[in-house]
């Protein structure tokens, strides 16, 4: 024990040792906060605390899974395996299938996943006659969403003044209806949002005070992780269970809180010391991960947001190389140039892929950066991109698990009844959808019924239906005596599913057919798995494997073959996580801070405060980007620098290559005249107005200035002294190239033959183009 304290620094031992009652741990980026945790765990352990009596709520899965194998490192298997660990999430949905019949769910109820639940909407969207194009799926859930987490029920919605105001605003009068009918679906599916596993949580906590009381005295001890970002339910729940012992410790940065859109309440750590007037305060402050010129630079920046709890962030070590921006041309640019100084940085510095992350404000920007790597041969991956587990076959067949565990759950339902085809058409469907609504069953308990509830549905259809029940039927006669593995091969063979896909001779059939395999392989290892931990909670069963997949967050689908990949993630993915080398890109305004985010004081700090956390990912050295013009909607659109390049302090900034007297580091080596680039930099001083190119004749995107003056340069080499008809194959990667009306450009790739070759060309003064030689006459530099 002692051993594993020095690895501490007293600050850290301090919040380690002291266990009992209320602590704070505010830490700043870097400064090891769950080291602290996990030790702080440990150190129950090592003083004789049941690890049933730990409940420690994670973020994510993985950040549990790594702090589980740190703590049996230090106190063994056997008791690190019995903590109550894992995401709010996780626990909590564990703890209402032990309790679902209290609020008349089966322990079997499904977890709907976004997919799911914006079909359920669009569905009821459909059924009230409201026009889709104001009811969109992703804003009704928004709005259902933050009423949970706010815990309004629907029937509380309809009095809540501000909710419905707010509806009516947004021209959504009808939400109110809306959550109603989608609470009343789910519930007679048998199936629960994410929102819904914290709102069911504190209904069951509220109408049953002994249940509420057997985990009150169970957990003696809670510790949350992240704590800044939980939100209002989340919060009640972890109050209500501390009251009886009052030993909560949470852990946090209110300068990390970056959760707000899904309803994440920075007040929760801000009004700790109100909730807790007793609490002890540590403060964690020395940063372990970055250089000093990272910490200093972050921190010239967060000084700006008002609403902070005041705490000395600092490292101790070396200062490190100052913050490089590198200003590029275009969007295209600055993916070419950020794939080159990785290439570079690799060479120079022996560093390996997986040192490296890019990280943005929004997933769109993923494009750029996949392409300028992919040319360099660099391997990388995406974060968030559609999961193994949203793809169509794998979907298919988990809908078959859960209809075969619940068959009440209508998604699951009406995905899988004609896959494979049994001639159960859209009609016959439609009529039982109608039924099922009318008479307020289940689609199940409505097909079982369909004759005496509608007589316009044919015998032939009524048997087909029949046919299907028998099926699920038969396969839940399984489940008691199969285990996951066997259950879910079981299902798959039974269904129909891996025949249909082994007719299918495609190749697109036989790489479904291969994740169907991934799939069953991976229920394999999950039932492995579970039988060497012995876990004392549960057996591996199909419904503990849905149930960790439905709460799989994107932090938890690495896979063990991305390892040595440059990862490539929003800021918000990167929560939590380091990198050697870090790049932060598209420093814009209207991007970061993006558009949504700019109205108010609040958002632009939530913003800051996403700086903040991109910057204090990296170790060694950050990288800022940013790009003078990049598409929209298919046009290239001039950008300015963002704001947050002025804040933060100058001397941090290595803003050398980005100065326009020395543009070197650009693969463009633009006149000051060329079109496109020109902007009002709204007064700007340093450090960027000096790399704003002067502009004496301004041209806006939609001028095309086609010529370049004499002498300019192109891609750093002299233009060709003149251009020249040529055979369509003579254009390839590399040359200088003329078109009659985008003027002179570069081409960056070709391919196909003949009058069919393709060629993308970057013209300075028009931005990239796709062209097809058949239609653009080009001519070639000599
Ligand atoms: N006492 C210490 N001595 C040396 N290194 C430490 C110490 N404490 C933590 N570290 C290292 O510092 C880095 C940051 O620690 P950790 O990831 O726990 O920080 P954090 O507070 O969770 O960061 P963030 O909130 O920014 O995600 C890790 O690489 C960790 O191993």
């Amino acid at each position: 024990m002692e051993e594993f304290l020095s690895q501490l620094s007293d600050t850290q031992r301090e919040a380690v040792v002291n266990f009992t009652g209320p602590s704070l741990i505010i830490a700043g980026a870097g400064s090891g906060k769950t080291r602290v945790l996990t030790y702080r765990i440990a150190y129950l352990l090592n003083q004789g605390v049941q690890p049933s009596s730990i409940l420690a709520l994670t973020f994510t899965n993985k950040a549990a899974k790594e702090m589980k194998e740190r703590i049996a490192v230090t106190v063994g298997v056997a008791q690190s395996k019995r903590l109550r660990m894992g995401t709010f999430h996780s626990i909590f949905a564990q703890i209402l299938r032990a309790e679902a019949d209290k609020l008349g769910y089966p322990s079997s109820f499904t977890i709907y996943d976004t997919t799911d639940v914006k079909s359920v909407i669009k569905a009821i969207v459909k059924e009230k006659k409201l026009d889709d194009q104001i009811y969109k799926p992703g804003a009704v859930l928004s709005r259902i969403s933050s009423a949970k987490n706010n815990l309004v029920t629907p029937m509380a919605y309809r009095s809540n003044s501000g909710a419905m105001s707010q509806d009516a605003a947004a021209k959504m009068p009808m939400i109110a209806d809306i959550y109603t009918a989608y609470a009343q679906k789910c519930y007679k599916s048998g199936a629960m949002d994410f929102d819904d596993l914290l709102l069911n949580t504190n209904i069951l906590f509220r109408d049953f005070p002994e249940v509420l009381a057997k985990y009150q005295q169970l957990f003696n001890f809670i510790l949350v992780d992240e704590y800044q970002d939980t939100n209002y339910s989340q919060y009640l729940i972890v109050n209500k269970l501390a009251t009886h012992h009052k030993n909560i410790c949470v852990v946090g940065d209110d300068a990390q809180s970056i959760y707000s859109f899904r309803g994440a309440k920075i007040e929760n750590i801000l009004n700790f010391r109100n909730d807790y007037p007793n609490y002890k305060l540590f403060k964690l402050e020395q940063n372990y991960r970055s250089t000093q010129n990272i910490v200093n630079a972050a921190n010239s920046l967060i000084a700006k947001n008002k609403n902070q709890i005041k705490k000395v962030s600092y490292s101790e070590k070396e200062s490190g190389d100052l913050i490089k921006v590198l200003r590029a041309y275009t969007d295209q640019e600055e993916g070419l140039m950020v794939a080159a100084s990785i290439h570079q940085t690799i060479l120079q510095d022996q560093a390996t892929y997986q040192n490296f992350a890019i990280l943005y404000r929004t997933n769109a920007q993923s494009r750029i950066f996949e392409d300028s790597l992919r040319k360099k041969n660099i391997p990388y991956k995406v974060y968030g991109g559609l999961s193994f587990y949203q793809r169509k076959e794998i979907k298919d067949l988990l809908c078959y698990f859960r209809l075969v565990l619940n068959h009440n759950d209508d998604e699951a339902y009406k995905r899988v009844v004609n896959f494979p085809a049994r001639g159960i058409g859209e009609t016959t469907m439609s009529r039982v959808e109608a039924a099922a609504s009318a008479k307020g069953l289940s689609i199940w308990e409505a097909a079982l019924n369909i004759r005496s509830l509608d007589s316009e549905v044919k015998d032939g259809a009524a048997r087909k239906l029949a046919d299907f029940a028998a099926i699920i039927k038969d396969l839940a006669t399984e489940i008691v005596t199969s285990d996951a593995y066997n259950l879910a091969l079981t299902i798959a063979t039974k269904s129909g599913v891996i025949n249909d896909l082994r007719m299918d001779k495609s190749q697109e059939g036989t790489s479904k057919l291969e994740n169907l395999e991934a799939l069953l392989n991976g229920i394999r290892e999950f039932v492995d798995e579970m039988k060497r931990a012995e876990e004392p909670d549960g057996e591996p069963t199909l419904d503990r494997f849905l149930e960790t997949v439905s709460l799989l967050t994107d932090a938890d689908k690495d896979k063990p073959e991305d390892k040595n990949k440059v990862t490539i993630m929003t800021i918000h993915s990167a929560k939590g996580l380091e990198f050697k080398y870090v790049y932060l890109v598209g420093l814009e305004d209207e991007l970061f801070p993006s558009r949504m985010s700019m109205n108010t004081e609040q958002e632009l700090e939530e913003e800051r405060r996403l700086f903040y956390v991109a910057i204090t990912r990296a170790e060694r050295r950050a990288t800022i980007s940013y790009a003078l013009q990049r598409y929209k909607w298919g046009t290239p659109a001039t950008c300015r620098p963002s704001r947050f390049l002025k804040e933060i302090d100058e001397q941090f900034l290595d803003m050398g290559d980005s100065d326009p007297d020395n543009e070197s580091n650009s693969l463009l080596n633009l006149s000051t005249q060329n079109g496109g680039f020109t902007k009002n930099y709204g007064g700007f001083s340093n450090p960027y107005q000096k790399n704003v190119p002067a502009s004496p004749n301004k041209i806006t995107s939609t001028e095309v200035k086609t010529k370049l003056p004499a002498g300019a340069t192109v891609f750093n080499e002299p233009i060709a002294k003149q251009f020249v008809e040529c055979a369509e194959n003579d254009i390839v990667e590399g040359v200088q190239v003329e078109h009659e009306r985008f003027g002179i450009g570069k081409v960056i790739t070709a391919e196909g033959d003949g009058p069919n070759r393709k060629v993308t060309v970057f013209f300075p003064a028009a931005g990239q183009k796709t062209l097809l030689l058949k239609f653009a006459k080009l001519k070639i530099g000599l």
